[in-house]
């Protein structure tokens, strides 16, 4: 477990390190004013027992004489208000302390889930592509939020009670040591026995928990997501089902790690009454029945017991919750690690280097030249060696089997995959990564699936800005060229009508159109398509090649097509197959020269 805090320690920012030592201050000076309450309760009981001490104790006679108070039990009175106040200030320095140590705590905690989502927003194509959406919001919606509630909350309150623990010890066992020993070694022995016992339990419960939050954030994802087919298909008994014992096994574990940590709490209770008294008969006994003797030690002791206990039972609750809490840290631990690296990075520009900057204006081709791409975890090369020249301005159709090769080639224009061998050239320059966010902002990108966010139709046409950063005259343009225009007039609000989650209460054609204008929001001269009308009928999809074909000649257009209707009246159409170029030519040409290509046109 001390493993586990120290790694943590070392993965926070400096920043949070020198706050954290900062914080030490106040815990020490919070545990020396919870000391000096305690202590002060001592001479006020003492007076209470034997109010005759001013006259046979010095210390006391000499304070008493000082005071300049005449009666005695003003001065006793005064004793108690100075005790009262010792204990009040202690008060109000544990209050302030535990204030700085909870913000300290939720604030580190919130930013790890930052720095988690700022190192996976930060990767490319290749981690997202390969990996799963549900697993990295799991680690920043559930296990970056347990981190900071089962480590990083209890080990600052672990923190404040071994020591405020320590301090009271050290000053009770310079009391009396024998009884402070024997009341410490008992508590802490009760206290380690537990733990022992339910030491693993704990580490079963944490990766339990982790467990089964995963399971719960995929088939959340997956039933939300696939709901058309869940509701057709019947399974959302299955889904409830799963998710029902998913959620069984989170609550039993979450359960019983709470319980674990409060349990013993009342065995201690007990533990310490029965001390209490047994404590009040041996002092009796050795003070010959003298309560004048007996009350004042009574009392301190009383009164760090009062103290100590609840310190202890922090320090073991605190420990269980950090242990059941290792399964969430080990979670996030290697992506922590890694976003040591990508968020300390200075953040990219947008603005491009002038060092290597495009001409895309004056550009006449784009050439793809002897890549090759193998996906990570793949032998078989996605692309192999292959050459494309595309005229800017022309329009190109990719065409081949599932698996050919299409949207790997596309990923590689778009600067999404680097090949592992050949270049990418906008005439003779190349590009690359001093150039690729220039490059980049000249692509306009449409998949086969829109994402919609939950805002206007503007904010989605302008994805990703904000209301005050949206250029309007820019949105109205590309939503006329998109044929959205229509649509828009049609609607109360206009652009201002809310889509909604997904988008649900828009067509098919009219979400590709939203696709169609955002790719040219930012004016891209360079628009890819991915297979954007597969999903569409032939009326709408005859609208959206229209509005596409509209904007041939004045920019380069890159389409994937399935259906090969949809790539007649490209200027270049290339073939793909198992990776590698296989042909190329207009549609009339491949027709006759390629078997395989008209043999398609036949089945289309
Ligand atoms: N993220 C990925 N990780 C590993 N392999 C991948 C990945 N994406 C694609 N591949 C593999 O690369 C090859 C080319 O796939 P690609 O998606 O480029 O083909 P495609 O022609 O676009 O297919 P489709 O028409 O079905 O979309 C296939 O063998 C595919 O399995």
């Amino acid at each position: 477990m001390f493993n586990t805090l120290k790694e943590l320690f070392q993965l926070l920012t400096p920043t949070q390190r020198r706050k954290f030592y900062v914080l030490q201050i106040l815990v020490v000076l919070m545990a020396i004013m919870e000391l000096v309450g305690i202590a002060s309760i001592g001479p006020f009981m003492a007076l209470v027992a034997d109010i005759n001490l001013i006259e046979t104790n010095s210390l006391y006679k000499q304070l008493y004489l000082t005071s300049g108070i005449s009666n005695p039990t003003n001065f006793l009175f005064l004793t108690g208000l100075a005790a009262l106040l010792m204990l009040g200030l202690a008060s109000v320095i544990s209050v302030l302390t535990t204030w700085r140590l909870s913000l300290y705590s939720m604030q580190v905690g919130t930013e790890i889930a930052d720095r988690l989502y700022e190192h996976y927003l930060q990767q490319n194509w290749l981690f997202h592509s390969t990996g799963s959406s549900a697993q990295l919001t799991k680690q920043v919606a559930t296990e970056a939020p347990r981190v900071t509630g089962a480590i990083i909350v209890p080990a600052m309150q672990l923190n404040t009670r071994l020591v405020l623990a320590v301090i009271i010890s050290v000053a009770v066992i310079s009391y009396n040591p024998i009884i402070a020993l024997v009341g410490l070694l008992m508590f802490g022995a009760g206290y380690v026995v537990i733990y022992q016992l339910i030491k693993k339990r704990l580490i079963v419960n944490g990766a339990n928990i982790s467990s089964a939050s995963t399971q719960r954030f995929r088939l959340m994802n997956e039933g939300f997501g696939g709901i058309k087919d869940i509701l057709i298909m019947g399974r959302n008994k299955h889904f409830i089902e799963q998710f029902h014992q998913e959620n069984k096994i989170l609550a039993r574990a979450q359960g019983t790690t709470a319980a674990f940590s409060q349990v013993p709490r009342y065995f201690m209770e007990l533990l310490a009454f029965g001390a209490m008294i047994s404590l009040v008969l041996v002092l009796l006994k050795l003070e010959n029945g003298e309560l004048s003797k007996v009350l004042p030690v009574l009392a301190v002791y009383a009164l760090a017991g009062f103290k100590l206990l609840p310190a202890l039972q922090q320090i073991y609750g605190s420990i269980t919750t950090i242990k059941g809490g290792i399964a969430a840290f080990e979670s996030i631990k290697p992506d922590l690690v890694a976003s040591q690296t990508t968020t300390s990075k200075p953040s990219k520009s947008s603005k491009p280097s002038t060092a290597n900057a495009l001409d895309i204006n004056q550009a006449k081709t784009l050439k793809l030249n002897e890549i090759t791409f193998t996906y990570p975890n793949k032998h078989q090369p996605a692309l192999d060696n292959i050459t494309m020249q595309i005229p800017i301005n022309a329009t190109i159709g990719l065409v081949g089997e599932s698996g050919s090769g299409k949207s790997t080639t596309i990923d590689l224009i778009l600067g999404l995959l680097q090949p592992d061998k050949g270049k990418l050239y906008l005439d003779a320059q190349e590009i690359n990564a001093s150039n690729l966010r220039e490059w980049q902002q000249h692509i306009g990108f449409v998949p086969q699936s829109i994402y919609l966010s939950e805002g206007s139709i503007a904010e989605n046409i302008a994805f990703g800005l904000s209301p005050e950063e949206i250029n309007l005259e820019q949105v109205k343009q590309a939503a006329k060229l998109a044929h959205l225009d229509e649509l828009i007039a049609s609607l109360d609000k206009g652009l201002d009508t809310k889509v909604g989650e997904r988008g649900v209460q828009l067509s098919g054609g009219q979400r590709q159109r939203i696709g169609i204008a955002r790719a040219l929001y930012n004016q891209a001269s360079i628009l890819v398509f991915d297979e954007a009308t597969s999903a569409l009928d032939g009326i709408t999809e005859k609208i959206i090649m229209d509005a596409i074909h509209e904007l041939s000649g004045k920019k380069t257009i890159i389409m994937i097509a399935h259906r090969l209707k949809t790539v007649q009246q490209c200027d270049i159409i290339y073939m793909m197959d198992k990776g590698k170029v296989v042909a190329q030519g207009t549609y009339n040409q491949l027709l006759e020269n390629n078997l395989k290509f008209k043999e398609m046109a036949e089945h289309a």
